[in-house]
């Protein structure tokens, strides 16, 4: 599949590497950037076709990613209003809605809303699509399948599920990086030096996280495991009750959710 990325940033850069570390052939990969120095990173790191505009090449592929910011979809897109035949439109944007996409490009609706994440680099990724009711079988497989290369997929029925998804997985890496930081911060603050508190943390994340995916018992029955009467971790749970952290990290992701469907009302208006 020839797949061209529009935008060639963070999250372009980790489903580009993705993609390649895992068999994908960098010459069926192309990218444009507005910056002459980001398409020479892209092409240097990945050995793709980086340009600084959209051409003839880029338009000929078989599925078009739109991986630039909300804000800078619609001038982004602009040139390719007409220009579209057969291409499976791919956003990954946070909050623009398929009608919006779709008038933007001139009536286009061979599009698909997805929701990636970072880990997509590795290939442990999770995605989120949702297909334009007018996208065949055959469509939503192309889709799919490139998700699946660099992770797992989950479809939504109903597409303001994409700005749920995008508050949990697409936003998520963000929030266990930062249950790292504090993990190591914590380690830090009772004596390690950096090295040892960050080996300490992430290996925890790493550990309970694979624990949790093999185990056919939920997260809870886990802690709960870890958790002695009248031990050390209930020391510390109890601390995280107090300052409401289960709560606090629910309302974060219901603050997500809604600056999603706010850059979507906003931004679907123009
Ligand atoms: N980062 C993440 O974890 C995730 C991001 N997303 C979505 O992915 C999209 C990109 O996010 P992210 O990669 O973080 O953002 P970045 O800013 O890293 O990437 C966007 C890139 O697009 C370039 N760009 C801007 N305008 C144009 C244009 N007209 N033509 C071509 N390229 C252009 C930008 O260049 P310049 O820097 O010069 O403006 C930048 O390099 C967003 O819509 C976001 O919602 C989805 C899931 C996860
Ligand atoms: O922060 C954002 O808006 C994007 C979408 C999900 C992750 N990053």
């Amino acid at each position: 599949m020839r797949i061209s990325f529009l935008g060639g940033g963070n999250m372009a850069s980790a489903l580009i590497g993705g993609l390649i570390d895992r068999g994908a052939d960098a010459s069926a990969i192309q990218a444009v950037d507005l910056l002459p120095e980001s398409c020479a990173r892209l092409a240097e790191r990945f050995g793709v076709r980086a340009v600084t505009a959209i051409d003839e090449a880029f338009v000929d592929c078989d599925l078009l990613v739109l991986s630039v910011k909300p804000q800078q979809m619609r001038e982004a897109i602009a040139p390719l209003s007409g220009k579209l035949s057969g291409q499976l439109v791919v956003s990954i944007a946070a909050g623009l809605r398929l009608d919006d996409l779709a008038r933007w490009l001139g009536g286009y609706r061979r599009l698909v809303r997805c929701m990636p994440n970072t880990p997509a680099l590795i290939g442990a990724g999770v995605s989120g699509l949702y297909a334009d009711p007018s996208v065949d079988a055959r469509g939503r497989d192309a889709a799919e399948s490139i998700m699946k290369a660099v992770g797992s997929v989950v479809w939504v029925e109903h597409e303001p599920l994409i700005d749920a998804v995008t508050a949990v997985s697409g936003s998520g890496p963000a929030y266990v990086f930062h249950f790292i930081e504090a993990l190591e911060a914590g380690g830090r603050s009772l004596g390690f030096d950096e090295a040892t508190a960050r080996r300490l943390a992430i290996d925890t994340m790493l550990g309970s996280a694979r624990l949790a995916a093999a185990s056919d018992e939920p997260p809870g029955v886990l802690r709960e495991r870890v958790t002695s009467k009248g031990g050390t971790t209930e020391a510390a749970l109890a601390s995280m009750a107090q300052s409401g952290v289960f709560e606090a990290i629910v309302r974060a992701i219901a603050a997500a959710e809604a600056r999603g469907r706010e850059l979507g009302d906003a931004l679907g208006r123009d």
